[in-house]
Formats: C-alpha cells, sequence, structure tokens
C-alpha cells in the first residue's frame, strides 16, 4: 500500500505537468471528443477520416498526442488509486487502524477530476471548468501525499512543544497559498498572462481600469480557447495574481520567520526549509513568466512548483499537528 501511495503521487505530479503542457501548447483541443480521440483510443493516423467525423476540427497530431499521453497518464493515476482504495478496504478488515475515509475520498475525487477532463473538452475550455480541473489535480496530489504522511507515521521522540502556536497560522498559511493557486489558474485558463507585462504591478493607468465583476465572470462565448475577456478584465486578474502574490510571500514569509525561531526539531526545520525554497523557486519563476514573455519551460515550472510549494505545507501543516 505504501508504495502504491508513492508511485500515485509521483504520477500525480506527472499528470499535473503533463496537463500544464497540454494547456500551454494550446493542445487542450487536440482531441475534440471524449474519453477517445476522433473516435479512436489513440490518436487517428488517417486525417481525412478524422475530418469527416469533425469538419469543424481538423486534426493536428502533435496536439492530439499531447492531449491523449494527459490522459492515458491520468487514466493510469486513476486506477492505481482505485487499486489504493480496495487494499485500503481489505486492509481494514485486519487492522482498524488503517485509513480508509482518505483514500475513499480520493477515487470520488480523482473520479471527479475524469468528469471535469470530459467537460474541459465539451465546453470548449470554459474557464471555470479549467480552473476547476487545475485546482481538483492540486488538491488530488495534496491529499495522495497526506496519506503517504499518515502510512509513514512521522515519529517525533521529543516533540515540539513552541510550534503549538503556530498550527493555526501554518493553516492559514496552507490556505492563502491555495487561493494564490486558484488565482494563478484562473490568470491561465483566462490566456491573461501577458495582460501586464511591467513590474512589479502593471502598465499605464491600471488602477482606474479594474473591473472586477467583469474579471470574475465568464462571458458567453462558443469557445473560451486564446480567452473571452476584453483587456481591462484581464489586465484586473493578472493584477490580482500579482497583489496575491504578495500577499502570500508575508504570510509565508512570516510563518517561516517564527517557525525557525520556535522549531526545536530537525524534521520541522527541514519542513520549513522546503517552504522557504519552493517559495523563492515559484517567485523567480513567476517574475520570468513575465520579464521573459511566458517561455514553455518556465510557465510549465511556474505551475510544477506551485504544487511543490503546496505539497511542502501539507506536510509542515501535518508534522505541526502531530506534533502538538
Ligand atoms: C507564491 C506565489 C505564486 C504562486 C503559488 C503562483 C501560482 C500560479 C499557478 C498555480 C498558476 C497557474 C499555472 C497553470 O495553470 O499552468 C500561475 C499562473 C501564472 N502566474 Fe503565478 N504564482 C505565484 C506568483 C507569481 C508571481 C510573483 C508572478 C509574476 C509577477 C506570477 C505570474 C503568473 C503568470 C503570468 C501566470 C499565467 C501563466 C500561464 O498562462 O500559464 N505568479 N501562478
Amino acid at each position: 500500500m505504501r508504495t502504491f501511495v508513492k508511485i500515485s503521487v509521483l504520477l500525480a505530479f506527472v499528470v499535473i505537468v503533463l496537463g500544464a503542457y497540454t494547456r500551454l501548447t494550446d493542445a487542450g483541443l487536440g482531441c475534440p471528443d471524449w474519453p477517445g480521440c476522433y473516435g479512436e483510443l489513440t490518436v487517428p493516423k488517417d486525417a481525412e477520416k478524422a475530418v469527416e467525423l469533425f469538419p469543424h476540427a481538423p486534426l493536428e497530431s502533435h496536439k492530439a498526442w499531447n492531449e491523449m499521453i494527459h490522459r492515458y497518464a491520468a487514466g493510469t493515476l486513476g486506477l492505481v488509486i482505485l487499486a489504493i482504495a480496495i487494499t485500503a478496504l481489505v486492509r481494514r478488515r485486519h487492522d482498524p487502524a488503517q485509513p480508509v475515509g482518505l483514500p475513499l475520498f480520493l477515487l470520488g475525487l480523482v473520479t471527479f477530476q475524469a468528469a471535469l477532463g470530459m467537460w474541459t473538452v465539451t465546453m470548449n475550455l470554459q474557464p471555470l471548468i479549467v480552473m476547476g480541473h487545475l485546482l481538483g489535480g492540486f488538491t488530488t496530489i495534496s491529499l495522495l501525499y497526506l496519506l503517504n504522511l499518515r502510512l509513514e507515521r512521522v515519529h517525533m521522540p521529543l516533540g515540539d512543544s513552541k510550534m503549538r502556536s503556530l498550527r493555526g497560522f501554518a493553516f492559514f498559511a496552507l490556505l492563502v497559498v491555495f487561493g494564490q493557486i486558484a488565482l494563478g489558474g484562473w490568470v491561465a485558463a483566462n490566456y491573461a498572462a501577458m495582460a501586464c507585462t511591467q513590474l512589479p504591478f502593471c502598465e499605464g493607468n491600471w488602477g482606474e481600469r479594474l473591473d472586477f465583476a467583469g474579471a470574475f465572470s465568464v462571458p458567453p462565448a462558443d469557445t473560451y480557447q486564446y480567452g473571452a475577456h476584453d483587456y481591462a478584465e484581464r489586465m484586473t486578474m493578472h493584477v490580482m495574481h500579482r497583489f496575491g502574490a504578495y500577499f502570500t510571500t508575508i504570510v509565508v514569509g512570516l510563518l517561516l520567520w517564527f517557525g525557525y525561531r520556535r522549531t526545536q526539531t530537525q524534521v520541522i526545520r527541514r519542513s520549513l526549509n522546503w517552504v522557504a525554497v519552493a517559495l523563492v523557486v515559484q517567485l523567480a519563476l513567476g517574475f520570468s513568466n513575465v520579464i521573459f514573455m511566458l517561455p514553455l519551460k518556465v510557465a510549465v515550472a511556474h505551475n510544477a512548483v506551485g504544487a511543490l510549494l503546496l505539497l511542502s505545507l501539507v506536510g509542515l501543516n501535518y508534522k505541526i499537528a502531530r506534533n502538538a
């Protein structure tokens, strides 16, 4: 079971990275149907037959492959989570201490993720669905990692009583990072990455043009590929993600400051180190997204390190809570 769970955390990370790569290569609609691709289990070789089936969506093989590889990896993850849930149920019969609620919840979550993946295609990249799919993926990996921690039974013989008072604040920091990831997902799903190209906020009279109602609603459109919001709305989303990043830095920075001053254990010090490294790298990647105009590798890495930052906070919260 522990091996299955470790594999699933790694696989979930691969699925998240492949998902970001699929979106950033504009391959989200690489296959216009679901779960197959132009009616087949793999990318069809016959482009003419594909056009006959879907005249409005000519086959672009490289995009279709990006999309299908993401689907195969996600399908494998679903099967691994199914195996974890079955193993948990079987082992529970012999050992009442075995966690079973979390594996079953994960099975429900990964099934819902599959539905969101389908709606991403059938609803033409509707941004709420795209962002929901991103958050579902980040929640799945976080819970798999939590299950891994629970099975590992982290051991701190001497305890770390001074960290007890930081329990609530560490959980608040976790929620703030999740909120910041949601804002990033909204920017990405609405193609607002290049709405502001200057630092630290945005160019021109951005403060006068903010439009919150427009930025956080979804205008009607036939397709959401390449975005459906106007400039002011995209600029508002982008600026909010930047403000969010500064706020996140303050909150996580304070957690690190107090954490390093109070901790007495190597286990928590190591966890704090992971949070600090992930935060610094994530900020550097975010700024690089803007300065170098969204290079593919940087944008994919910004998504991947966002997931790692979240995991580092899940780990820290778990260790503080177990210790309190
Ligand atoms: C702790 C801080 C941050 C976190 C957790 C975070 C997280 C994220 C996430 C999860 C995404 C969505 C990626 C995707 O869907 O592929 C995103 C997008 C983005 N972020 Fe951040 N971000 C942070 C800081 C920043 C900063 C400081 C900047 C720039 C100054 C920035 C600029 C961007 C841009 C331009 C995008 C859109 C990229 C795209 O379209 O793929 N981020 N962010």
